[in-house]
């Protein structure tokens, strides 16, 4: 995890601790007579993690060091220490089980069982997106390792998908088993110890921190859940929910702006659901775990049910042939990819087996233009209409050709056919009458002038309408209702500068419009963002509104460029005054 993708606290100086040094505790370095640290895992905001055995009993496990820089303070020694206990407290399959704790030369620890697996953040970036049924499941566990930790009154504060470990895959449904990492930054709510961290600092991390934890409000368990639900639209559109170039940028849209529709096809329990996690007001979220944990349950049979009808007529739903192996083996074959001789029974055929961790399809992109419509995600993928109360962007059509009827060569049917042939020439002749008339009359050319105005959906093009940002108070509220708004996904692309600044913006694609209730389109003032891509809209209309979905660069090989997805709100300015 990048410096900038974090937000810790600062800890203040406190020169008397700073001596302690992190090389005092390495591989090599044995703990209390009993952990021999073997090598790093990696390091985070509070220390180095570390793997290490227990002697005697001969076991993995992973031992936590403060670093220097989080030791140089009292404060984070006594949140270091915390974690110990708290996370002692909590007794869940969930949670990552804390077995010890103590100070060597002054240097804090603390010995936790050993997690194997992949960080659902890695996961995610690799396979993207889960099955809605897996990322249901993996937030019925996270909920309820949650509703265990609140009951204590702990909360986590920083759940993020590196927080949480994918440990094993079901081999018969593919459903994911996981470990919360981290409730090394829990606060005790109500404890003295939870006010150690002073006003003004911030912990935890932009993209998933709820918009009290930003304002500095108090916080409580429905802000782990806020966190959660981003976390389940991640998982089930494949990208993180808030993106932006800024620590400023995510969080301004954490304050104010709702994650990005997830472009596929879901039950409507499962969206209400999600949304019910991220409400921006504490007070419209679930109000506790148990409460989250139960909308989850009707995700769970809204799912089983779309699954099942989406199954019918079309025979069982595709689904990837699983790996051999125990779990343990799928897992770790499945993260290392099929390079297959790794496995102990690999898959006979030449073409690797298709993970069922996740899907084998590329993950939805969170925004689907109606140019593009975005995949359905596997074993989802509804091949027949979709039943009552499921809603997606692109209905899909039937999933299979019908087999026409055989023809039967009767005399009848030869009847038939003649005077089937007979009308289609008849008709044939009078078309190619009308065509000429029309050519004649001189209709078509009006029809082609008259076109962007007569017909409100069509793309009036960059002439027909004075440009301009219209802030919510220029309009008036009668106007707000006119017809004549729209949205549309537009593309920007730029490249990187010698400066490092992007821009100018170039219009890659305006996605086809659709109409809206202006009363739905809340203007509001460009941010400088959005004004630099204003800039390229050629067309002069104006906009009401733009949001920026998605920016990333055009192709990993060309990190210099960049793409930005944006939802424009627009409107004809003959419907102004
Ligand atoms: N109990 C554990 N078992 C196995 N690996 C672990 C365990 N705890 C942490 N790790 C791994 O060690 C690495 C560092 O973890 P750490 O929690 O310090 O960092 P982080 O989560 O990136 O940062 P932060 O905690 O500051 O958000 C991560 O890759 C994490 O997956």
């Amino acid at each position: 995890m990048s410096e900038d993708d974090k937000t810790h606290s600062r800890i203040g100086a406190a020169a008397s601790l700073a001596l302690l040094d992190s090389g005092r505790v390495g591989p090599g370095t044995v703990l209390k007579s009993t952990y021999r640290i073997e090598a790093e895992l990696g390091s985070g905001g509070m220390g180095t993690v570390f793997r290490a055995t227990h002697l005697g009993l001969d076991k993995t496990m992973a031992v936590k060091v403060l670093s220097p820089r989080a030791v140089a303070s009292p404060e984070s020694l006594a949140r270091f220490e915390r974690e110990a206990k708290v996370a002692g407290k909590v007794n869940h399959p969930a949670m990552t089980h804390v077995i010890d704790f103590g100070v060597e030369q002054g240097t804090p620890y603390i010995v936790m069982e050993f997690v194997a697996g992949v960080e659902l953040a890695e996961l995610i970036s690799r396979h993207g997106a889960l099955a809605p049924r897996q990322a249901v499941a993996v937030m019925r566990q996270t909920v309820s390792l949650l509703r265990a930790a609140h009951a204590l009154g702990i909360v986590h504060r920083d759940l993020k998908p590196s927080n949480i470990k994918v440990i094993e895959e079901a081999p018969d449904n593919g459903q994911l088993f996981v470990k919360v990492l981290d409730f090394g930054i829990a606060k005790v709510v109500g404890d003295i110890a939870g006010q150690l961290t002073s006003e003004g600092m911030m912990v935890g991390t932009p993209a998933y921190m709820a918009p009290e934890q930003i304002s500095g409000k108090p916080i409580d368990g429905r802000t782990d859940l806020y966190s959660a639900g981003l976390i389940f639209h991640e998982m089930l559109g494949g990208v993180r929910a808030f993106q932006g170039e800024t620590i400023a940028r995510i969080l301004h849209a954490q304050m104010t702006e709702p994650p990005p529709p997830l472009a596929l096809p879901l039950p409507d329990v499962v969206l209400q659901t999600l949304r019910k996690f991220y409400e921006k007001r504490p007070e419209d979220r679930f109000q506790d775990a148990a409460e989250a944990d139960r909308a989850l349950v009707a995700c769970e049979e809204a799912l089983r049910s779309f699954s099942a009808a989406s199954a019918t007529g079309s025979g069982p739903l595709p689904r990837p042939a699983p790996l051999q192996g125990s779990p343990s083996e799928v897992f770790s074959a499945t993260m290392r990819r099929p390079e297959s001789a790794e496995l102990s029974n690999p898959p006979p055929a030449a073409t690797p087996a298709p993970s069922p961790l996740v899907t084998p399809h590329r993950p939805a992109p969170a925004i689907a233009t109606d140019r593009q419509p975005a995949p359905a995600i596997g074993v989802q993928r509804p091949l027949t209409p979709m039943p009552p109360g499921v809603h997606g962007p692109h209905p899909p059509g039937p999933g299979r050709p019908v087999p026409a009827p055989p023809v039967r060569s009767s005399g009848a049917a030869k009847g038939c056919l003649i005077a089937v042939l007979a009308v289609g020439v008849m008709v044939f002749i009078v078309g190619v009458g009308a065509i000429l008339w029309v050519v004649e009359s001189g209709i078509l050319n009006e029809l082609d002038e008259g076109s962007a105005h007569d017909d409100p959906h069509a793309y009036a093009g960059p002439t027909a309408y004075p440009m301009g940002v219209v802030p919510q108070e220029a309009v008036p509220p009668q106007d707000l209702m006119a017809p004549g708004c729209y949205v549309s996904e537009v593309t920007f692309g730029s490249t990187r500068d010698e400066s490092g600044h992007y821009g100018p913006w170039d219009l890659l694609e305006v996605g086809s419009r659709s109409p809206v209730s202006c009363d739905s389109v809340r203007a509001k003032k460009p941010s400088r963002d959005e004004q630099e891509l204003l800039e390229a809209w050629p067309s002069e209309e104006q906009i009401l509104r733009m949001q920026v979905l998605s920016s990333m660069p055009h192709s990993p090989d060309d990190p210099d460029t960049r793409r930005k997805v944006v939802r424009v709100h627009t409107r004809m300015s003959e419907e102004l005054p």
